[in-house]
């Protein structure tokens, strides 16, 4: 068993190495790829898979150590899993607030039966550049994408992901309670069975 105490998250994202940490624990410390370098690889995959094993082969480069990647995304059924791995270029990178309003303006004539959708995750975590096994766990969360923003909480799409088993949208949700049942939380829940921390 490999016994991690210490992991880069291969993210620049603040929102997701807040939730990874709160799941985690104390047992392994996640160390942002932030403190390494600024320069964001180019995410070049066609899957969150490739994505996601991208990003930690990238970081464990740059950091030296073990590192722990995310690529998560909503995929919306009527647009046929889109935006899909594009999540967060879907504005073309002018960020979570433009993304939403594009999202909220391609579907405002679809009825509340066909706007469901999926959060996904995948979690991949390699032990050095190389590393030719990398683990990969996958998680998905159920919704579907409100008619308007609501909500505090959270990043990205958190205020249009309506979530049917709290009847609130997953940017109402408190902290802790979006890192019980999240897409991100059923990835690590298998990431942590796989590494042995539970
Ligand atoms: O729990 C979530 N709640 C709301 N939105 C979410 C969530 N999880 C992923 N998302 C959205 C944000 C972004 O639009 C895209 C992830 O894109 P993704 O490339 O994986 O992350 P990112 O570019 O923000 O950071 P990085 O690549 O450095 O990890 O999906
Ligand atoms: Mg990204």
């Amino acid at each position: 068993m490999i016994n991690f105490t210490q992991l880069v998250l291969a993210s620049h994202n603040a929102g997701k190495l807040k939730e990874l940490q709160a799941m985690l624990g104390d047992s392994v410390q996640l160390r942002s790829i932030g403190e390494f370098s600024q320069v964001e690889p180019e995410e070049t995959g066609l899957s969150f898979v490739e994505n996601a094993i991208l990003k930690a082969r990238n970081a464990a480069r740059i950091s030296g150590l073990p590192a722990l990647a995310d690529d998560s995304g909503l995929a919306v059924d009527f647009l046929g899993g889109a935006p899909g791995i594009y999540s967060a270029r879907y504005a073309d990178g002018k960020g979570d607030a433009a993304n939403n309003a594009k999202l909220l303006d391609v579907l405002k004539d679809v009825p509340e039966a066909e706007r469901g959708a999926q959060f996904v995750c995948v979690l991949a975590l390699v032990r050095h550049a190389e590393d030719p096994l990398p683990i990969l766990c996958e998680g998905l969360w159920h919704g579907r994408i409100l008619n308007e923003a609501s909500g505090e909480h959270g990043f990205g799409y958190d205020p249009l992901f309506w979530v049917p088993e709290r009847d609130c949208s997953s940017a109402e949700l408190s902290p802790g309670d979006k890192n019980q049942i999240s897409h991100r939380a059923r990835a690590m829940d298998l990431l942590r069975q796989r590494l042995g921390l539970k």
